[in-house]
């Protein structure tokens, strides 16, 4: 039985395991899915989502809590799987473009993404995608961008792969290895369509 872990210190964690627990119960998986605030939580996991929310935020909530150096150590274990959505995306990158004194990364994926790069909250918006590149027969998918980041520059193009490129040469989704996965939108807001978590379970912590 794995266990996938979503990081429960701030944002959107209780979409993210509201799909997951879709998938299981649709496919009947043997996942189980659970919240992680301490390190004892973290310990039993076989991967981790660090969600959306806000940055800054879930950087000061970890370093408070104490939880920065198990999360720094546990990401960077090449056994464990690891998706980051948005802030989460932002939290596991190597470097920020902007805004840097405010978050201390994970400094996990071989990038440098920029905070907010498609502007203010106003500037929000949905995007159907084709990602059937890489999710087979996924030509559809409703991608939220909600104050999004962006990979701005990719350090590694050995261990990176950019998954998804916007019309306009945005990098949004991008892969690192086997077992690092990370989108700028946020797939656990999409309208009911569990694909995207389903193809993470199945390509990422079932292989
Ligand atoms: N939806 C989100 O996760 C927004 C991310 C947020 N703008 C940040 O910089 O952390």
């Amino acid at each position: 039985m794995k266990c996938v872990g979503v990081l429960a210190l701030q944002g959107a964690f209780a979409e993210h395991v509201e799909y997951f627990e879709k998938c299981v119960a649709d496919h009947g998986y043997e996942a189980k899915i659970v919240t992680v605030r301490t390190p004892e939580e973290l310990a039993q996991c076989d991967a981790l989502v660090l969600p959306g929310g806000e940055s800054t935020s879930m950087s000061l909530i970890a370093q408070r809590t104490g939880m920065f150096a198990h999360l720094r150590k546990f990401v960077h274990d090449p056994t464990k799987a690891v998706w980051g959505t948005c802030a989460g995306l932002i939290y596991i990158s190597q470097e920020l473009a902007n805004e840097r004194e405010l978050v201390q990364p994970l400094e996990l994926l071989k990038v440098r993404v920029k905070r907010n790069a498609f502007g203010r909250q106003a500037q929000s918006f949905v995007q159907n995608c084709n990602f059937s590149e890489f999710i087979p027969g996924c030509h559809d998918f409703p991608a939220v961008f909600i104050r999004a980041p962006v990979i701005e520059h990719i350090f590694d193009t050995e261990a990176v792969k950019p998954l998804f490129t916007l019309e306009n040469g945005l990098i949004v989704a991008a892969s690192q290895g086997d077992n690092i996965l990370a989108t700028s939108f946020h797939p656990e807001l999409a309208e009911n369509d569990s694909r995207f978590h389903d193809w993470f379970l199945r390509q990422f912590v079932l292989k």
